[in-house]
């Protein structure tokens, strides 16, 4: 007898298989054994044959029903409601079903245990079967060293078998898909969705080859992979890969529409009484022009791009803008904003033209320095230890293998006198995705696939729905959606992290392959949200609404989640699974790591 078989039958039987039942799922009729165990979210198995092999197919059981058809009779009632219970009637006759839903179908054939499907109903009366670890194992023997661990399925204490392929090819010992994918991990505040995206990244982290970016908003993944921290110790020596962490300290821009965008967005012209958009990218304009003066042409005769002798009016050259701090560079572009001609760029009517110059003489130069040196200070490498340029860090996705690179990009990591809040950090991230798309394109007409995956938390305010305020935030939201659309066929997959589905836009929600549901998502527009992805599997939704929100649960707290996608040899049909998170990282480093 196979090892399969062996372990198959000692496990404890719950039910059989009743009728009505399809393919798509099974009506089952619990023994009498089983009616007080708790079943819903548990693993079960059944043997069958199909095409004269032995066959196992397992699934979870999405829902028990009970139903008594004698206490439904109104004279039975009437008993019942003056006795309270009718003995040879109530609980006795109680009938409890419960619907599986198949997630997985293995052969065990002539050539050992293969994925297959099921292609018949089994007969009524077929046992089911409570999966136990042991089944597991001798089912999934082929793929021992894939097998990554997230959570328990739900209710029980059985790990649910997990695989994170890396998007390579297939090698030896590491399965590969051989193409990229996305990743989305939702629920509500507090659902634990952060914690399990750590999890699921430490699983990518075990392929050498796949190289890792993490877009780090609030500086959780930062936080945890802390010098001498537990899970760094893990990637660095047991894992061997380089993690480098990044935030505003290390980094230097260095693009001129990046300057002249958080120039115009910094309240510098404002004070100046340049209200309206338009105008203030007109002056930002302006001082980029002050800053690096066209060549003179030769025809033109000496005057610089904004129309001025610059041999009188302007130091010659052009000043970098790692320079734009120093007071020098703050007084070209003062004395260029008190000019005619640059007034007259930044307003046509003569009104306000004359409201900015009595401004401008008003002003206070050394109030508006200091402004300056904030915003200029982001360009700046002074006082920055291992200053490095957005390009320079987004190249490392493919320059060596197993890079794992941080951005923090967390409040408490900002460093003194320099400009900052939350439109200048979406402008920051906007323009990292920008790189990491033309790096991806770089690398693919170099005939290099990349391997790499990306991590963006926030993902609901960085692609939001619903058309953004500002401009700058529809560009970042443009260049997020284009990115996705474009990357994965160069081996490059994103994984979001969004607190809600509703309002992240369609076109990344409908590109990803990976979704991970944590609690608070099964009612409102949520809900709706949710049945548009997973179809009208009611049972899986009904199923969904039961998790309890961990942060009002009163004893141990438990992070229940529901996953679609090729993430488990227990699904590879596509249906949800249900699982309850490790808990981190004790737990969760001890099935993984030790
Ligand atoms: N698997 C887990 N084991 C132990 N603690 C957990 C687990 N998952 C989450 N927690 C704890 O629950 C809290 C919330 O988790 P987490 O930050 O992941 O939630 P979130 O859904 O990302 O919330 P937010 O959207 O506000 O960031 C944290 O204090 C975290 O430590």
């Amino acid at each position: 007898m196979s090892e399969i078989k062996e372990n198959f039958d000692r496990t404890e039987k719950i039910g059989v298989v009743g009728s009505p039942s399809s393919t798509a799922g099974l009506n089952i009729d619990i023994l009498g054994t089983a009616v007080k165990k708790r079943l819903v979210g548990s693993l079960s198995v059944f043997h069958y044959t199909q095409d004269g092999e032995d066959h196992y197919a397992m699934g979870q059981i999405t829902e028990v029903q009970m139903q008594n058809v004698w206490t439904q009779d109104p004279t039975m009632r009437g008993i019942i409601r003056q006795k309270g219970r009718v003995d040879p009637i109530t609980e006795r006759q109680d009938v409890h079903t419960a619907n599986m839903m198949v997630s997985s179908v293995f052969s065990d054939g002539s050539k050992g245990i293969e994925p297959s499907s099921l292609g018949t109903v089994p007969a009524t009366g077929t046992s089911i079967r409570l999966l136990d670890q042991s089944t597991m194992e001798s089912l999934f023997t082929n793929y021992r060293d894939e097998m990554f661990y997230l959570g328990n399925a739900y209710g029980t204490s059985i790990p649910m078998p997990m695989w994170l392929k890396h998007f390579g090819k297939s090698q030896a010992g590491s399965g590969g898909v051989g193409e990229a994918y996305h990743i989305g991990v939702f629920g509500k505040t507090g659902s634990g969705k952060s914690v399990l995206a750590k999890m699921m990244v430490m699983g990518y982290a075990q392929h050498p080859s796949m190289s890792i970016f993490i877009l780090d908003p609030q500086g959780e993944f930062a936080g945890d992979l802390a010098e001498a921290s537990p899970l760094r110790k893990i990637l660095v020596e047991r894992l061997g890969r380089n993690v480098e962490i990044y935030d505003l300290h290390n980094l230097v821009l260095d693009d001129k529409e990046l300057f002249k965008r958080i120039l115009a967005n910094s309240g510098f012209f404002e004070e100046l009484g340049i209200i309206m958009d338009t105008n203030r990218y007109r002056a930002a304009n302006e001082v980029l022009k002050a800053l690096q003066p066209k060549k003179r042409s030769a025809k033109k005769g000496g005057l610089s791009s904004f129309g001025i002798d610059t041999e009188s009016s302007s130091p010659s050259g052009s000043i970098p803008l790692h320079q734009a701090h120093t007071r020098e560079a703050f007084d070209r572009v003062w004395d260029a904003l008190g000019l005619e001609q640059v007034q007259n760029n930044i307003y046509t009517s003569k009104d306000t033209r004359e409201r900015l110059s009595l401004n401008y003489e008003t002003a206070d130069p050394d109030e508006f320095y200091e402004r300056w040196r904030k915003v200029a200070n982001l360009f700046s490498y002074e006082h920055k230890v291992r200053g490095v340029k957005i390009q320079d860090l987004v190249k490392k996705i493919g320059e060596r293998q197993g890079n794992t690179i941080i951005i923090d990009f967390s409040e408490n990591n900002i460093p003194p006198d320099t400009y900052w809040n939350d439109s200048i950090r979406f402008i920051l991230i906007g323009e990292f995705l920008r790189t990491i798309k033309s790096e991806a394109e770089a690398s693919y007409r170099a005939k290099q696939l990349l391997n790499c995956l990306v991590v963006i938390d926030e993902a609901h305010r960085l692609a939001p729905r619903e058309d953004p305020e500002t401009e700058d935030m529809n560009v970042v939201r443009n260049s997020l959606i284009d990115a996705i659309r474009t990357t994965r066929k160069y081996g490059l997959g994103w994984m979001f992290i969004s607190q809600t589905l509703s309002s992240l836009h369609r076109e990344i929600i409908s590109q990803i392959r990976v979704y991970v549901f944590g609690f608070g998502l099964g009612w409102g527009t949520e809900r709706y949200a949710l049945t548009d992805i997973i179809g009208g599997a009611e049972d899986a939704i009904q199923l969904y609404q039961m998790f309890r929100d961990p942060q009002s649960s009163l004893g141990e707290r438990t992070y229940p989640f529901m996953t679609i996608g090729p993430i488990s040899p227990l699904s590879f049909s596509g249906t949800p699974l249900f699982f309850n998170a490790l808990k981190y990282p004790d737990e969760f480093l001890r099935m993984n790591f030790e």
